[in-house]
């Protein structure tokens, strides 16, 4: 490419005059000339924009931009006076919610508010991105890094087309640009208007563009790379993938996250958010997804979010992926691993990105789905306690408080529990009456549910129904010792006790006196006759290879 050799060029010839030259001060002004020029040529030879280490947010580290100061004065003074002697304006509509633009100034926040643009692709490698688009809420913000002259890598291009149509089915406008807006924010535009319609032909998008935006033009390096891709039909973008999003739970952790997890998902995905609300559930939404077909759904929230979704994806080959974004994230602690709490975000898309299922039991109690637990006493006296407000407030020392507080309660329940004995091909239903302060059915339970952890941990696909409950003990120091016991072997600190009671099954029944008030999985119910039956490997879920 001509434009290797310039700087090549450039670099050889300061490099000599900084050899020769007597002046202290101007040699080590030219060798850092040419050591600039080099590392731009050595980026353009290797096709390598990274030499920028651009972030992902925009930013540019010191040292770099040090490095590069003489490359970047040159190309700063270059672009401002094409700039002054452009015949187009800055920023130009190129189709629905789509506009280009040259690279963005604190100048053009007004027209960005005034069309309502909030989203950024920034196609340069070497400028740092707009500081609002960096540091405001106002925008949000991608960067594809490319060399001037050159076109972005396939796999960035898919990055920048799924981000752009993500955010355009959320209704909103997208801002591509470069450097001037003729060349790179030109190719990703048009690659992304082939993409919607692919009977356009490359000449027709450029003719588009160009009706418009009349100094658009790519290269022949990026028109030839343009019609490559689109004569291999690359630039083809997939179903996009429907994703629940319950906004409320954890807080309200959705509005935190929401950009990064759009960012991660399009480097593979296109995506179709629906939001619930007070008229729109989980479970309605997650149906929808299943009449249009869908292979997979996403789901953001909570347990509570979780087990709706699920509930439609039950005996199906539909793959369910968890960002875990409400308060506690039980399920996703067992599937995902412990270091989800820390990083949720990462943990959870990388999981999706990486797209390794794997099928796990369900349960369930009176055609209720249960992916968790089901509780009655401790467990559904603490799930109670930590009502939505208090979860908000306090997050998981929430749930907590209503343990303390169930514990110290002295509420029993006295139970008809049902069971079959299989000896041989023949079923037999044992019945018992128990007088309990917690009675916890676990099909999968986190390390931190010890409660249901009498038999240790539960596995998703283990086929079987892990029953842990403590009898009726009148004394709080009673209690207390029984739950100290199931701690220990719940850690594998000590074998059984006698102080809880362990088994396992695939199907039991539960009735008593009065109405049972139970929870599963979070939320709480009450009936007379609890049917509850193991489902094996009935849920495709993503979970870490
Ligand atoms: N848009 C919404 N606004 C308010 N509440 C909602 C909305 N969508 C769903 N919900 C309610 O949120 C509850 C489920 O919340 P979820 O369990 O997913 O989150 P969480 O309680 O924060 O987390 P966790 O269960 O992990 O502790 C359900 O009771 C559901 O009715």
């Amino acid at each position: 490419m001509f434009i290797i050799k310039y700087y090549l060029l450039g670099a050889l010839l300061t490099l000599i005059t900084a050899i020769y030259i007597p002046q202290l001060i101007i040699s080590l002004l030219l060798f850092w000339v040419s050591l600039s020029l080099a590392l731009v040529s050595i980026a353009y030879l290797f096709d390598f924009p990274s030499i920028f280490r651009k972030s992902q947010d925009g930013k540019i580290v010191w040292w770099i931009r040090w490095a590069f100061i003489p490359f970047l004065l040159g190309a700063k003074i270059y672009n401002a006076w094409q700039r002054r002697h452009d015949s187009v304006p800055p920023i130009q509509q190129v189709g629905e919610n789509l506009y280009l633009s040259r690279r963005l100034f604190p100048s053009d926040l007004e027209f960005l508010e005034a069309h309502d643009i909030s989203c950024i692709v920034d196609v340069t490698a070497e400028f740092a991105g707009l500081e609002s688009a960096m540091t405001d809420q106002q925008f949000h913000y991608l960067s594809i890094p490319v060399l001037d002259h050159k076109a972005p890598t396939l796999q960035r291009l898919r990055h920048a087309m799924n981000w752009i149509d993500s955010q355009i089915a959320c209704g909103r406008s997208v801002v591509v640009h470069c450097a001037l807006g003729r060349g790179r924010s030109v190719f990703v535009v048009a690659a992304y208007l082939l993409s919607k319609d692919p009977s356009l032909s490359v000449e027709s998008v450029m003719q588009q563009i160009n009706s418009v935006r009349s100094t658009a033009r790519l290269n022949r390096l990026q028109l030839k790379t343009l019609q490559s891709i689109r004569d291999k039909e690359l630039l083809t973008l997939e179903e996009p993938i429907w994703m629940v999003v319950n906004p409320s739970a954890g807080g309200g952790k959705w509005q935190q996250y929401e950009q990064q997890v759009i960012r991660y998902l399009t480097k593979k995905h296109r995506l179709n958010i629906h939001l619930t609300d007070e008229h729109t559930t989980a479970t309605s939404l997650a149906q929808q997804a299943k009449q249009s077909g869908a292979k997979q759904l996403l789901v953001s929230g909570g347990d509570g979010t979780v087990t709706e979704v699920a509930s439609q994806l039950v005996d199906t080959d539909i793959t369910l992926g968890i960002i875990p974004l409400g308060t506690a994230n039980a399920l996703c602690h067992v599937l995902y691993g412990v270091g989800v709490k820390f990083s949720p975000v990462e943990k959870a898309c990388e999981t999706i990105l990486a797209g390794h299922c794997q099928r796990i039991d369900t349960a369930a109690c009176n055609q209720r789905l249960t992916l968790l637990v089901l509780g009655i006493g401790f467990e559904r006296k603490m799930i109670e306690h930590a009502d939505r407000a208090d979860k908000d407030t306090f997050g998981q020392l929430a749930y907590l408080a209503g343990f303390f507080n169930a514990v110290i309660s002295e509420d029993t329940h006295s139970l008809q529990v049902s069971m079959p004995e299989h000896m041989g091909n023949e079923a037999k239903w044992n019945e018992k009456t128990i007088d309990v302060h917690s009675f916890v059915v676990a099909n999968i339970a986190p390390f931190s549910t010890m409660l249901a952890q009498g038999g240790g941990a539960p596995l998703p696909d283990d086929g079987q129904l892990h029953i842990t409950y403590l009898d009726s003990l009148e004394s709080l120091g009673g209690r207390l010792a029984a739950l100290s016991d199931l701690t220990l072997t719940s850690i594998g600190a000590q074998e059984k006790s006698n102080r809880f009671q362990y088994t396992s099954t695939t199907q039991l029944t539960i009735t008593a006196d009065k109405p049972i008030d139970y929870v599963i999985d979070g939320e709480l119910y009450c009936d007379s006759r609890l049917e509850i039956t193991l489902c094996p490997r009935s849920l495709s879920v993503f979970v870490p290879a």
